[in-house]
């Protein structure tokens, strides 16, 4: 069995009694990039500031290859922990070159270290840049060279705190897409943090979903986004439509007509949760119902209430006859009806999550 590079064993951290990071476990294979992911103040980044050894934890252990590097008396300090920090900001030193910068942490003979700047500036492209100063770079290009310097002395955990996020959108995908193949060469494991889904369902091979300092969900992207554990964690990936119901021998009534509630016992309160990206519409033909599809799943009617170009898709507000409950569609071509048009709305059971309410879910909305 190959060992896991980075081990985090139970780490509480407390800010006036407060854990912000709470009993939080986790490890990293080597050659694989693990995604702290969650919403701003969730305790991502005092994780990692524990990891890199530039806080301390008041409980619990860290591994790196097996060997304790922090627990109860024991704090080996960042530099000796063989590993590689990107932070957001990612300043490289204004005074030194691109390969004076690159080389800066780098040990052994001027010719190793000339090889090895320019082994690593050759994987970012920018070997032209050598003797530049960084502000003749853009903040792409400066990314890049930051990753470089990270990478240079070869760490065996790569340790990123929101690593993109300065950058410009359109550059930013092609800057991620590069970032991961030269991380996966070096074979370095990766713990990337990120508030945002789509950055890390594009980066990951394991998504650590975390939540008021635990992690609530762990796994690859595709079974993250198609199997959440709860309704707050569908919601963090997309927006949803969540229909409320009651359980009454093990179903609930909806504007589709009754969904199985498996193993919640009657009375019980559940949500239904859909993306607006799974539900389907069609015409109303004039009162006769959609045109038969089993595919598309089943139908309830809507009148529309509003739609809005965003930008590739439309999204469709509903208000369904069943019950004056809101239900919203992505409707991939740009369609706009008018406020006011019946249509019909499908859903398939499949992809519908159903999660027992609980004291955070909030209440549906309701139309008017
Ligand atoms: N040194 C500190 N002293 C007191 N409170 C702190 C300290 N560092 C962090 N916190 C608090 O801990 C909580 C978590 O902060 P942290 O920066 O780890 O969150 P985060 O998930 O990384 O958020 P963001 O994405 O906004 O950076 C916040 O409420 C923050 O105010």
């Amino acid at each position: 069995m190959v060992t896991a590079r980075l081990e985090i064993l139970s780490i509480t951290r407390r800010f006036g009694g407060r854990p912000v990071v709470d009993d939080l476990s986790l490890e990293v294979m080597p050659g694989q990039v693990t995604c702290l992911l969650g919403p701003s103040g969730c305790g991502k980044s005092t994780a990692l500031r524990i990891i890199a050894g530039v806080d301390r934890a008041d409980e619990g252990e860290i591994r790196i290859d097996g060997t304790p590097v922090a627990g109860p008396g024991l704090f080996v300090p960042p530099e000796r922990r063989g590993t590689g920090l990107m932070f957001q900001d990612f300043a490289l030193f204004p005074h030194l070159s691109v390969a004076d910068n690159i080389a800066f942490g780098l040990s052994g003979t001027r010719t190793e270290k000339r090889l090895r700047v320019r082994e690593l500036l050759d994987k970012v492209g920018l070997v032209r840049f050598l003797g530049a100063f960084p502000h003749e770079l853009s903040g792409g290009e400066q990314q890049r060279v930051a990753l470089a310097r990270a990478l240079a002395p070869r760490p065996k955990i790569m340790l990123m705190d929101e690593p993109f996020s300065g950058l410009d959108n359109r550059l930013r995908d092609g800057i991620r897409d590069e970032t991961l193949s030269i991380l996966k060469d070096e074979g370095a494991a990766v713990l990337l943090v990120t508030h945002e889904p789509e950055e890390a369902m594009r980066m990951a091979d394991e998504i650590a979903l975390m939540r008021r300092g635990r992690i609530v969900q762990r796994g690859a992207p595709y079974n993250v986004y198609n199997a959440p554990v709860d309704r707050e964690a569908a919601a963090f990936f997309s927006d949803v439509n969540v229909i409320r119901g009651r359980v009454e021998g093990a179903l609930t009534d909806t504007p589709f007509g009754q969904f199985l509630a498996p193993g919640q016992a009657d009375g019980t309160e559940v949500d239904i949760v859909i993306r607006p990206q799974h539900v389907k519409i069609d015409f109303d033909r004039g009162g006769q119902g959609p045109a038969p599809s089993p595919e598309h799943g089943v139908w309830a009617r809507g009148i529309v209430e509003r739609a809005r170009f965003i930008g590739k898709d439309s999204l469709v507000e509903f208000r369904m006859e069943f019950d004056g409950s809101q239900m919203r569609a992505n409707v991939p071509s740009v369609f706009l009806p008018k406020p006011g048009t019946p249509l019909w709305i499908a859903i398939r059971r499949d992809r519908c999550f159903v999660f027992p309410v609980t004291d955070r879910s909030p209440a549906r909305r309701r139309a008017g």
